[in-house]
């Protein structure tokens, strides 16, 4: 048996793609960066202010360009061949998934959303005695308990509804408001008043959890174990909602909602530290060698991604070598043109293929298929070394002694982690699931529990950084193992972005604090390829994505040079004639090369222009302030913390009003870099008028146009009133640093 399936046909395929057009083009810029430096460094001008900052500027810039082109350089995606799966894997013998799924606010995160991702969740096309779903619930919220239950009643009717008329997309609230699969089914007599009778029975879920919300529900009963907690201090509740004893034939997998112990004195490390909770207890129950973890606003809409995954993770070689599948990240309920930026749609394509087609795409927090034995620590050339050992019984990263070192007390627990390590999977004949030991489930999930072990350091989810997706991806990379994207048509998983700017913003901040932050600490990429086994080319597309808080400071540096220039009348571009072409090239071939990736990836000019100003905003702005949250965190003066995105209602997310996509504005600090460069050129080129020198510094006169044009939202938001205006007192604090710049600028002149 063993012999045949070695013959047979590998379960997915990596198919290189071909980007001669962007590889050209790239290079080309690469090339003239590096002409311009050397221009730079030739010319007699290079001992004068503007000159040197820009010289240092480019620098940089010709780096990361360095670093982008070689994570672009190869790109891939894979195919992946459900039918062969079944060959070599007959479905009695499909492994266990456990799904996990994290929640922290029921008001930034609507329980509606999270009960409708568990729904699509639980009605995938996998068999349901094989799938177990835990909800990590960081908000300690009866409601969400409460919207859970009743979710898993109506999942009852919910999953046949979908397996019989094979429903594309089984979040309901997509599902009742886009008429795709009805249309598929319409002519089926029994079908339209099955659907309406599960619209309407879904409309009474969703308003008794409105109304749970509104009126709040009584403590009592079941719910008993939500008196006298508190966001931050409480025990850990652990409700097994649903669980599918009855063999076989029941429809809907195990549901089980967790709230981890907190104490104001313990540190719970966000996400990280949900996700560990949630590993530990699912390791008392189904134990399944494979996770999928998703966030609570990102429902599938590939029911068969599961089949997709395993593929990935069952095929022969990505058995010995891939740590994780992941999926890409795509959105639903996009505002027309991306207004913000945010779509993420050519980026992932680009960067993302590129990072596939090295070691392996990063982790991304959310629609990820996990091996259960990775995330206990192990690395990929473990089961060679184990086989050196001569079959070593009592060998030694098994001993109880190890095991309670690194996993913790938990003897019930100790033993299902060695039953991973040892590599044993649960057969189907197995009495597959145990109930869940309730009291050993409350020891694992308590704040204390991971005290001295190697949790968040070694194993499971990494601590350390608000981005501890890209972390623990990159841990799982310095051990030697790749990873694989898997891109399946329909696309497997579709989230919530943030709708408006400020959102946005916060997002981008976090990430890109999270980012540097690893950057700077012991797991640093190029540590991981010095000293570990990451590969050289995944480190650059580590350091490009890790750095991306840094690049603030020259690009700031950068679009102030422009309006320093112009108000001491002096040049940091080449003003003679072959000179001047460089950089003029440069910027058409960038804008170029940029806008054909847009439109490659089905995208509208405007997409591309809005891309463009907002990744200019966001590292002037988010970016800058992710730099700063790092610099006061190593300071010791404040933490980082996870700022949680709001998740928009599904129903409020219609109406065409006009205002959406304008920005928004309020007091915080964050709005404060933008205001002020947007200041500092319109005063540079007030000045250049008031001088009237036409002709001297275009060049200067023209990227500061450029950044205004960049700054537009700005611009716009100084003269608005209300939400959409800047507030005035942001407003005075950067006529303030204007100022001091203008006065700085005359200075350096006098003395220059
Ligand atoms: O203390 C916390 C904070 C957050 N979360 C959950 O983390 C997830 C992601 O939070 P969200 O506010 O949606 O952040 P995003 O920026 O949208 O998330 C992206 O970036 C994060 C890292 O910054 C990753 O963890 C996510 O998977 C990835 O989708 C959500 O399910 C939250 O419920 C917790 O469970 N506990
Ligand atoms: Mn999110």
């Amino acid at each position: 048996m063993g012999n045949e399936r070695t013959l047979l046909p590998p379960l997915y395929e990596k198919i290189w793609e071909k980007h001669t057009f962007s590889r050209v083009m790239d290079s080309l810029i690469l090339m003239l960066l590096v002409i311009l430096i050397g221009y730079r460094v030739c010319s007699h001008n290079i001992n004068t202010f503007p000159w040197f900052i820009a010289l240092l500027c480019e620098s940089w810039f010709t780096f990361t360009w360095f670093v982008t082109i070689s994570t672009k350089w190869t790109p891939s995606h894979t195919i992946t061949y459900i039918n062969r799966l079944f060959l070599r894997v007959p479905e009695p013998e499909l492994p266990l998934l456990d799904i996990f799924v994290t929640t922290a606010d029921p008001v930034l995160e609507p329980p509606i959303i999270t009960i409708n991702t568990v729904l699509s969740l639980l009605s995938l096309d996998y068999p349901t005695n094989k799938l177990a779903c835990y909800v990590s619930d960081d908000g300690c919220s009866p409601i969400t308990f409460y919207a859970l239950l009743q979710a898993s009643i109506f999942a009852h009717i919910w999953i046949p509804f979908c397996k019989k008329y094979n429903v594309q997309v089984r979040a309901p609230f997509r599902y009742f408001s886009s008429d795709e699969d009805t249309a598929n089914n319409n002519d089926l007599p029994e079908f339209k008043q099955e659907w309406l009778r599960m619209k309407e029975e879904y409309e009474q879920l969703s308003s008794k959890i409105q109304n749970a919300a509104q009126n709040s529900i009584p403590l009592v009963g079941e719910f008993e174990a939500f008196s006298k907690t508190q966001l931050r201090n409480h025990p850990t509740i652990i409700k097994v909602i649903w669980e599918n004893n009855e063999a076989v034939s029941s429809v809907v997998p195990h549901l089980i909602y967790i709230s981890r112990e907190k104490r104001p004195q313990h540190s719970h490390h966000y996400k990280a530290g949900a996700m560990n909770v949630l590993t530990r207890v699912s390791g008392l129950m189904t134990n399944a060698p494979f996770m999928l973890n998703v966030d609570c606003d990102m429902y599938v809409s590939n029911p068969k991604i599961v089949l997709h995954a395993l593929c990935v993770l069952l095929d022969p070689k990505g058995e010995k070598e891939v740590a994780f599948a992941q999926c890409p990240q795509r959105f639903y309920d996009a505002l027309k043109d991306d207004p913000f930026g945010n779509q993420l749609v050519a980026l992932p394509l680009y960067i993302g293929g590129g990072f596939a087609g090295l070691q392996g795409i990063i982790y991304a927090g959310t629609n990820c298929f996990h091996r259960r034995k990775v995330i206990y620590g192990i690395s990929p050339d473990h089961d060679i070394q184990n086989r050196n050992k001569d079959h070593c019984v009592t060998n030694e990263t098994l001993s109880e002694k190890v095991i309670i070192q690194k996993f913790g007390a938990s003897k019930v627990f100790g033993e299902s982690a060695a039953h991973t390590l040892e590599g044993k999977t649960f057969t189907p004949n197995d009495n597959h699931c145990k109930s869940l030991d309730l009291e050993a489930a409350s020891e694992v999930a308590s704040c204390g529990y991971e005290y001295c072990t190697a949790w968040g350091k070694q194993v499971g989810w990494i601590y350390g950084s608000t981005s501890e997706d890209v972390l623990t991806g990159l841990k799982f990379h310095t051990k030697g193992w790749r990873s694989e994207l898997c891109t399946t048509d329909p696309i497997a998983f579709r989230g919530c972005t943030p709708q408006d700017n400020i959102g946005q913003m916060s997002q981008h901040k976090r990430w890109a604090s999270g980012l540097l932050d690893i950057f700077l600490s012991k797991h640093c990429p190029i540590f991981g390829t010095l000293f570990g086994k990451l590969q050289l080319r995944e480190c650059f597309a580590y350091i490009w994505i890790t750095n991306w808080a840094l690049r603030s400071i020259p690009e700031i540096c950068y679009a102030v040079l422009p309006a320093y220039c112009i108000i001491t009348n002096s040049s940091f571009l080449p003003n003679k004639e072959p000179g001047l072409w460089i950089p003029a090239t440069l910027f058409v071939l960038y804008n170029i090369s940029t806008l054909t990736e847009q439109l490659k990836s089905g995208m509208s000019i405007k997409t591309w222009w809005n891309n463009q100003r907002m990744g200019r905003i966001t590292t002037m702005n988010s970016c800058f302030f992710g730099f700063l949250t790092i610099l006061l965190k190593h300071l010791r003066i404040s933490e980082a913390v996870f700022e949680i995105t709001k998740k928009e209602q599904p129903s409020s997310s219609e109406g065409s009003d006009e205002n959406v996509g304008r920005f928004i504005f309020n007091e915080s600090p964050i709005f404060l870099t933008g205001t002020t460069i947007l200041l500092v050129q319109l005063t540079a080129l007030c000045i250049n008028l008031l001088r009237w020198q036409p002709l001297q510094g275009v060049g200067e006169v023209f990227c500061s146009a450029y950044v205004i044009m960049c700054y537009l939202p700005f611009l716009k938001g100084l003269f608005r009133k209300g939400k959409y205006g800047i507030p005035l007192s942001t407003i005075c604090k950067s006529m303030v640093l204007t100022f001091l710049f203008v006065h700085f600028c005359s200075r350096s002149t006098i003395t220059g």
